[in-house]
């Protein structure tokens, strides 16, 4: 009802219905206002229009039918602001309570800050006790130390006074003990003296009863043996039966010691022809009993083993492939007609793949192989002819062919009239070329040189075939390279079995690169790449073969190729500074009707040879003599056994010093001589 009074401003509007209310009455103007000095109470503003427009409603109240809906909407009025006034008393305790919370959080956290503080002071003082207690244990323990010190030199002080107490004392009783015993022995010395003095003549008599005695034992011991041997011989002999026993026993006893000996001999030889391994053969497919016996998983697969490709893993370029090839497939056909081999030699620099090839060559034709080296014949000296015997001996029983690899044959294949060859060895050469003078059906000669210029004349005059085998091209590398990256990384690192793996690259692109880096490798060079290759691996911690690590290989591997050509650009450069030697003169051509194995007795001489050559010469014959030797000046020097072969050589060979002349060197390309 306040809007009654005129009080409540900004209220609601009073219900439609109700009559508007007039505004109200200006003040009085010498109301209150103008009071004058009167002082002013509490009730001088008090405004009766309001009561009078109260009064004025109240009446219109009255009359109005509303007048009860008018009451009750005042009355919630009330109430509603009652409660409004409730609310906001809950709200400002709520706000109150808020407040006191806040104070109680603050007082917590000042608290919690206060023990925190403590427990930190309380840390540190503690720390700072146990760094006192700690420095105070470890002076103690210095102190206990210096004192221990201290104690041990005092020990050892007095350890050593008394040691050298006790060994003045040993000292001075030694001393003592050796002059007694110096005594003792003088006057043992002396009685012993003085008895023999006194007792000599009792003991010359003693000796020469001895003697008596001694000599008479001895008269009659041989008395008795003569009566007994004498008695016996006479039975003997007068017994003729017993004579004619005797005498055949013994003879045949003789014969068959000498029989058992020779046959032994004889059958020791055989066996070791058969199965023995000759000391000058390195390696050998043909098993012997020996290494059946050592390795016989090894035998049985060898035995069961077919013929494999000639050319399985060996990279060559396609001319010398196919000529390579041709070889094989011939050697295959005459190992199964029968007919006679061929011999080959192959030349080259090191490392390309002669010995790879000869050994493939065997197994191709299906043919036992032996390997044996230039270099072991001349440290044999004087037994390096009977070794040589031995292994064409050895040859000759295989069932299968032999082929015979003579690797590095340069060593000891060389020329008879140069004067680096000792007798030795000049004679292990004539063995050598007698055993090779005529084509074999039973084995075929492969021969590797990187020098084949330094060869006797008579070992090319034995030479069917001759092979180049030189540095791998472009082309060739790449396959190489390929294989042998296949070979050392691929194949492990996909087979699972061992620890190496391969990173992520395009491998056939960088096995193209590195061929095109190695100009220059030989076969082996990038062989031993593909090993570095491995080796790296393994030596990684992860195992793991990365680009950038092949890469720093094959740096290194050019950079050392570049070293080695240095090196021997150096060689050949001093080399060529050199004189060049006094030239040896012949003793005839091989082939031309000579001796074979003929060896010139001279002495290391170049004048020696020169005084003595043209004396020996043996020439060529013309075509016009037909298997006749020239000028009848065949000399017959090695005595019977040893038939004089004339072989008619063609073409001018224009040979004065028995050295193959510059326009007859072995052609390059490999084609055949
Ligand atoms: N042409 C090639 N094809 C495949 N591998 C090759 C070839 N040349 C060489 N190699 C590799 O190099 C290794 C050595 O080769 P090999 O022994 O045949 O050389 P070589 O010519 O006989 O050398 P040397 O004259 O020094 O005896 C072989 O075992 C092989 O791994």
């Amino acid at each position: 009802m306040s809007w009654l009074f005129g009080l409540n401003k900004g209220q609601p509007e009073p219900p439609p219905g109700l009559p508007a209310q007039p505004p109200p009455p200006p003040p009085p103007a010498g109301g209150s206002g103008g009071g004058g000095d009167k002082p002013k109470d509490k009730w001088s503003n008090f405004d009766p229009t309001g009561l009078e427009r109260a009064a004025q409603a109240a009446k219109e109240l009255d009359k109005s039918r509303h007048a009860k809906e008018a009451l009750d909407l005042a009355r919630m009025q009330e109430q509603t602001s009652h409660l409004e006034y409730q609310s906001k008393i809950k709200e400002y305790e709520a706000a109150v309570e808020q407040l006191k919370g806040e104070q109680i959080r603050i007082q917590a956290d000042e608290r919690r800050k206060t023990l925190q503080e403590e427990t930190k002071q309380n840390q540190a003082r503690a720390q700072y006790q146990d760094k006192l207690a700690r420095q105070r244990y470890e002076d103690q323990l210095r102190q206990q130390q210096i004192l221990n010190e201290e104690n041990l030199r005092k020990q050892e002080e007095s350890v050593q006074k008394q040691e050298a107490m006790r060994k003045a004392t040993i000292e001075h009783e030694m001393e003592l003990r050796h002059k007694n015993e110096l005594m003792r022995i003088e006057a043992e010395a002396k009685a012993r003296a003085r008895v023999e003095r006194e007792n000599a003549d009792i003991i010359r008599e003693q000796i020469r009863l001895k003697a008596a005695e001694h000599r008479q034992t001895v008269l009659e011991s041989i008395k008795t043996a003569g009566a007994v041997f004498g008695e016996g011989f006479r039975a003997f002999v007068s017994d003729w039966d017993k004579v004619t026993a005797t005498v055949a026993g013994l003879t045949l006893l003789a014969v068959g010691v000498y029989s058992a000996r020779n046959a032994t001999a004889v059958a020791g030889r055989y066996i070791e022809a058969r199965l023995g391994k000759p000391s000058l053969v390195r390696e050998t497919s043909r098993f012997t009993v020996a290494e059946a016996i050592k390795h016989p998983v090894k035998t049985a697969r060898r035995l069961k083993s077919k013929p494999q490709d000639a050319l399985e893993g060996v990279v060559l370029n396609p001319s010398l492939e196919e000529r390579v090839r041709d070889i094989a497939i011939a050697t295959r056909n005459t190992r199964q007609n029968n007919g006679l081999y061929r011999n080959i030699l192959m030349y080259g620099p090191p490392g390309t793949g002669k010995t790879l090839f000869a050994k493939k060559l065997a197994m191709h034709s299906g043919m036992d192989y032996a390997i044996m080296t230039g270099g072991d014949v001349a440290p044999m000296g004087r037994d390096g002819v009977t070794a040589m015997h031995k292994v064409f001996d050895w040859a000759g029983t295989s069932r299968r062919g032999l082929l015979l690899f003579v690797d590095e044959a340069d060593a000891f294949l060389r020329k008879r009239a140069t004067e680096k060859i000792s007798e030795d060895l000049r004679a292990t050469l004539n063995a050598f070329l007698y055993r090779t003078g005529e084509q074999s059906n039973k084995f075929m000669l492969v021969l590797a040189s990187n020098q084949p210029e330094q060869f006797d004349w008579a070992i090319n005059d034995r030479i069917d075939e001759i092979v180049n085998f030189d540095l791998p091209g472009l082309e060739e590398r790449e396959r190489l390279v390929r294989l042998y990256f296949d070979k050392y990384v691929l194949e492990p690192a996909t087979g699972g079995r061992q620890r190496m793996k391969l990173a992520q690259f395009d491998y056939g692109k960088k096995c193209s690169e590195i061929a095109k880096r190695t100009e220059g490798m030989s076969g082996r060079e990038i062989s031993k790449l593909g090993v570095a290759w491995q080796a790296a691996a393994y030596s990684s911690e992860d195992g793991i073969l990365t680009e950038a690590m092949i890469d720093a290989r094959v740096d290194d591997a050019v950079k050392q190729h570049h070293q080695k050509m240095d090196w021997l650009r150096g060689e050949e450069e001093a080399k060529s500074l050199t004189p060049p030697p006094l030239s040896p003169l012949p003793a005839g051509v091989p082939g031309s009707g000579g001796k074979r194995g003929f060896t010139l007795p001279l002495k290391d001489t170049p004048r020696a040879e020169e005084a003595i050559a043209p004396v020996l010469d043996i020439n060529l014959p013309s075509p016009s003599d037909g298997d006749q030797s020239a000028g009848g000046k065949r000399i017959d020097s090695t005595g019977p056994g040893c038939e004089a072969e004339a072989k008619t050589v063609k073409g001018d060979l224009n040979q004065d010093d028995g050295e193959r002349k510059p326009d007859q060197t072995p052609p390059k390309d490999g084609s055949p001589v």
